[in-house]
């Protein structure tokens, strides 16, 4: 029988506050306030990846992490090399905030996969849009190549250098600078932490439209940098339609400020849109402006189970009204069969409890050896015949092939483990994936990006004419390249 734990506790209501928070930057720093441990843990003993917010202390990897120019063969581009001069240049600019020492710059040169390794052997930590713009305008007269860096989350090693690209953390731009608790808009710092931006908007009766399993290291920048999509999608839809405005530092230097808080404006091109998504590679967010739903006063989440596990989430105004909803639907849902076992969690406690089975999916993959990512849009329909076929496929050459994602978005993340990295693994994988995902018109890239691992097979999920004009975009705006090079876009032919 069904051992449902319709948990009758309730949770009370949220105060209202009609209070307007006005942050400025010289006000109290949320990011201090709410000073957290990183969601992600490292994934080999003794490589720490704590402390984004702050630099981190030095690590030791147990196992040092091929270089990524070596495991993939790729040429450096003629960018010139950091010299004494640049160096007194940048010291100078940002007095205490240029980091030179291997030790400390080790973590920041290695994805969290534990993937991908450059070689950088220079990070600068800006606090204002005025110094990231000194740190472009003297980079693109030098020709210095750069990689913006946030909370080093980053599954397709798009947040780490390929060679030693100078990298531009925006860990100490962690400002909020205001929220209307009218509007829900907030205008905050590019470096803010997902997860203190939720806590403090929490506070203030409102949440952020998204949320990641990464919310305790990813920066809000580079969640908009890389359009990154996560759990509450389905309900509050994706970035493109939350951010209502951005500041960029373009490479060149000038600042392109676009910060509005409206939720209307045609006035001409919707310039934005092109920075959210572009992975930092046509210019370096600044600054956020982003619309917040309210925290909701009733939240129900329900793991049910038949061949597969489901979590749903539903969260609304009046807990009785949800709960009756719910309810007809798991009556429906089991009198058919499709479900034979379940829980409902209305409590805070057991929602974070069954929500971190879920968030903690990639963490767990890393304990079985090296991982294979693919994050892919299909339609719902032929969402896990993808898995099928790929394990019918390998065979005994790989050691798993799961499959989970976000279903009610047509998002399947295909993992595939094996003991080690191998060429021939990779090429049995690829691009027999891109091209079962390009039969169906998916996407090859739902959320994560292309970064450095991916950018190769765009023309699988867009036409030539597109990928020309991507290119043409990007040598208008970054005409050098300097801006996170190797990354997203193959190089024009
Ligand atoms: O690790 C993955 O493949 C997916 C990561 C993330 O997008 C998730 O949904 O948990
Ligand atoms: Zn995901």
């Amino acid at each position: 029988l069904p051992r449902w734990q319709m948990n009758g506790h309730k949770r009370p209501l949220a105060v209202w506050t009609s209070a307007t928070a006005q942050w400025t930057l010289k006000q109290k720093k949320p990011a201090e306030l709410y000073r957290i441990p990183v969601s992600r843990p490292p994934i080999l003993s003794g490589t720490s990846l704590l402390g984004k917010g702050a630099l981190s202390t030095t690590s030791i990897s147990p196992k040092e992490v091929m270089l990524t120019s070596e495991r993939y063969g790729v040429q450096r581009l003629p960018f010139s090399h950091v010299s004494d001069s640049d160096l007194t240049f940048f010291e100078h600019l940002i007095p205490g905030r240029v980091i030179t020492d291997p030790d400390e710059l080790r973590p920041f040169n290695v994805d969290w996969l534990q993937s991908v390794r450059g070689c950088s052997k220079m990070l600068l930590r800006p606090r204002t849009a005025a110094e990231v713009s000194e740190i472009l305008r003297y980079c693109n007269k030098r020709k210095l190549a750069v990689n913006p860096q946030g909370g080093n989350t980053g599954l397709v090693g798009g947040s780490v250098p390929v060679f030693d690209e100078i990298i531009i953390s925006t860990a100490l731009m962690n400002q909020v600078i205001s929220f209307n608790s009218v509007s829900g808009i907030l205008v905050c710092q590019a470096g803010c932490i997902l997860e203190n931006l939720n806590q403090y908007l929490e506070e203030l009766d409102f949440i952020m439209p998204l949320d990641l399993g990464a919310k305790g290291s990813c920066h809000i920048g580079g969640n908009v940098a890389t359009n990154a999509g996560g759990l509450r999608l389905l309900r509050y839809g994706s970035l493109r339609g939350t951010v209502l405005g951005l500041e960029v530092v373009l490479a060149d230097g000038s600042i392109l400020n676009c910060l509005a808080s409206l939720r209307k404006d045609n006035t001409g091109y919707d310039l934005k849109q092109l920075f959210i998504g572009s992975e930092g590679t046509l210019g370096i967010i600044t600054a956020v402006s982003i619309l917040c739903p309210r925290k909701p006063k009733s939240v129900n989440l329900v793991f049910l189970g038949s061949p597969f596990y489901i979590l749903i989430e539903t969260s609304g105004s009046n807990s009785a009204h949800d709960e009756e909803k719910l309810n007809n639907f798991l009556e429906h849902v089991m009198a058919s069969g499709l479900v034979t076992d379940g829980t409902v969690a209305t409590e805070d406690k057991k929602i974070k409890m069954l929500w971190s089975l879920r968030e903690r999916i990639t963490e767990a993959l890393t304990h079985d050896g090296c991982v294979y990512k693919y994050d892919l849009s299909l339609p719902v329909e032929r969402l896990y015949d993808l898995v099928i076929d790929t394990r019918a496929r390998l065979g005994k050459t790989a050691k798993n092939v799961v499959g989970y994602g976000h279903l009610g978005d047509g998002n399947l993340h295909l993992n595939i483990t094996a003991e080690s990295y191998s060429h021939s693994l990779l090429n049995a994988i690829e691009p027999f994936v891109y091209e079962w995902t390009a039969q169906y018109n998916g996407s090859i890239s739902a959320e994560h990006g292309l970064g450095f691992k991916k950018k190769h097979y765009i023309q699988y999920s867009k036409p030539q004419e597109a990928v020309l004009l991507m290119q043409q975009v990007k040598a208008m705006l970054d005409p050098k390249g300097i801006l996170n090079p190797y990354k997203t876009l193959p190089a024009s032919s």
